[in-house]
C-alpha cells in the first residue's frame, strides 16, 4: 500500500522505514529537509493516488491541529487521515468533524513500543468507523510484532487515543511501583545486589515485564543510576487519564500517585513542606531545619 507519513521523528522515522521494510511504499515530509521525502504537504499530496492514506505523527496539541486543518484543505473527498500521535482523545472528535465536512475520513491510533518499534513491532490501538479501519489494516499488520497480536479496534474515533491514554496511566503507576522497589531495596541495608535482585524478577515472578527489562538495562548500564538526576517531566497523558478517572467518579489513586511524584521531582524545595514544617513547629514546637541546616534525617522524624 502507498501512503504519506507526516513527522519522521523517533516514532514516524521508524515507522516509515518498518513499513518500507514490509513493502509499503511510503512518502515522508517532516520540517527536517534532510530526511524528508518533500518539501511540503502539498507535495506529498500530490505525490499519491486517491483514495490517499495521510498517517500523521507529529506532536499532540498545535502541530496535529494545524496539520488537519492544512489536510483538510489539500485532501479529496474518500481520503484517510490516521493521527498516530499521542493526541488527547477528546480532539478527536473535533478533528474528524473538520475533515467530515469535506467527506475526508478519519481514524485516530495510538502507538505504543517506543524506540523499539521498528524491530519489535508497535502495539497500535485504533478507534473509527469499521470500514476506514479495516482500509488501513495493511498497514496496521506491518507495524504490529511479526509473531501477531498488538492491535485492538477499540471502538469509533477517539477510542483509539482513550485507550492508549490508560495504557500511558498504567505505564506510569507501574514504573512509579518499580522506581518506589528499587529505592526502598538501596535504602536497606539488607540487600546486596539490588540490579541483581532486579535481574532475577525477570523470569517466574508475577512483576516480570518489558519494563523490568528496560530497568535491568539501564541498571547495567548505571548500577545506582548515579549519572541521573531524580527529575521526570511529562507530556500530558498522565494528566489526561487522571482528569478522565475524576470526570468518571473512578478512583485512580496509583495513577495519580504517580503523576504527582513527577511534579514533585521537579522541585528543588518543597513549599507544601515548609507550611507542614512552619505548623509542627507553631503548634508542637518540634524542630525545624533551615535552608542552610543539612537535614536530620531519623526514622519517623
Ligand atoms: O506513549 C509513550 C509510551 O507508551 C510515550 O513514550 C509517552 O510520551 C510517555 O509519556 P510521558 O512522556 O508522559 O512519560
Amino acid at each position: 500500500m502507498k501512503l504519506g507519513m507526516v513527522g519522521l521523528g523517533k516514532m514516524g522515522g521508524n515507522m516509515a522505514a518498518r513499513l518500507r521494510d514490509k513493502g509499503h511504499e511510503v512518502v515522508g515530509y517532516d520540517f527536517d529537509p534532510q530526511v524528508s521525502d518533500v518539501g511540503s504537504l502539498a507535495e506529498l499530496v500530490g505525490r499519491l493516488e486517491a483514495p490517499r492514506t495521510v498517517w500523521l505523527m507529529v506532536p499532540a496539541g498545535e502541530p496535529t491541529d494545524s496539520a488537519v486543518e492544512e489536510l483538510g484543505g489539500l485532501l479529496d473527498a474518500g481520503d484517510l487521515v490516521i493521527d498516530g500521535g499521542n493526541s488527547h482523545y477528546v480532539k478527536d472528535r473535533e478533528h474528524a468533524d473538520a475533515l467530515k465536512d469535506k467527506g475526508v475520513h478519519y481514524v485516530d491510533a495510538g502507538v505504543s513500543g517506543g524506540v523499539w518499534g521498528r524491530e519489535n513491532g508497535y502495539g497500535i490501538m485504533v478507534g473509527g468507523a469499521a470500514e476506514d479501519v479495516a482500509r488501513a489494516r495493511p498497514v496496521f499488520d506491518a507495524l504490529t510484532p511479526d509473531e501477531g497480536g498488538g492491535f485492538v479496534h477499540a471502538g469509533g474515533v477517539g477510542a483509539g487515543h482513550f485507550v492508549k491514554m490508560v495504557h500511558n496511566g498504567i505505564e506510569y503507576g507501574m514504573m512509579q511501583a518499580f522506581a518506589e522497589g528499587f529505592e526502598l531495596m538501596q535504602a536497606s541495608d539488607i540487600v546486596d545486589d539490588v540490579p541483581g535482585t532486579f535481574d532475577s524478577w525477570r523470569e517466574g515472578t508475577v512483576v516480570r515485564s518489558w519494563l523490568l527489562d528496560l530497568l535491568v538495562r539501564a541498571l547495567e548500564e548505571d548500577p545506582e543510576l548515579e549519572g541521573l538526576r531524580g527529575y521526570a517531566q511529562d507530556s500530558g497523558e498522565g494528566r489526561w487519564t487522571v482528569q478522565a478517572a475524576v470526570d468518571h467518579a473512578v478512583p485512580a489513586p496509583a495513577i495519580t500517585a504517580a503523576l504527582y511524584a513527577r511534579f514533585a521531582s521537579r522541585q528543588e524545595d518543597s513549599p507544601a513542606m515548609k507550611v507542614i514544617a512552619a505548623l509542627r513547629n507553631q503548634f508542637g514546637g518540634h524542630a525545624v531545619a533551615t535552608a542552610t541546616d543539612d537535614p536530620v534525617r531519623t526514622p519517623r522524624s
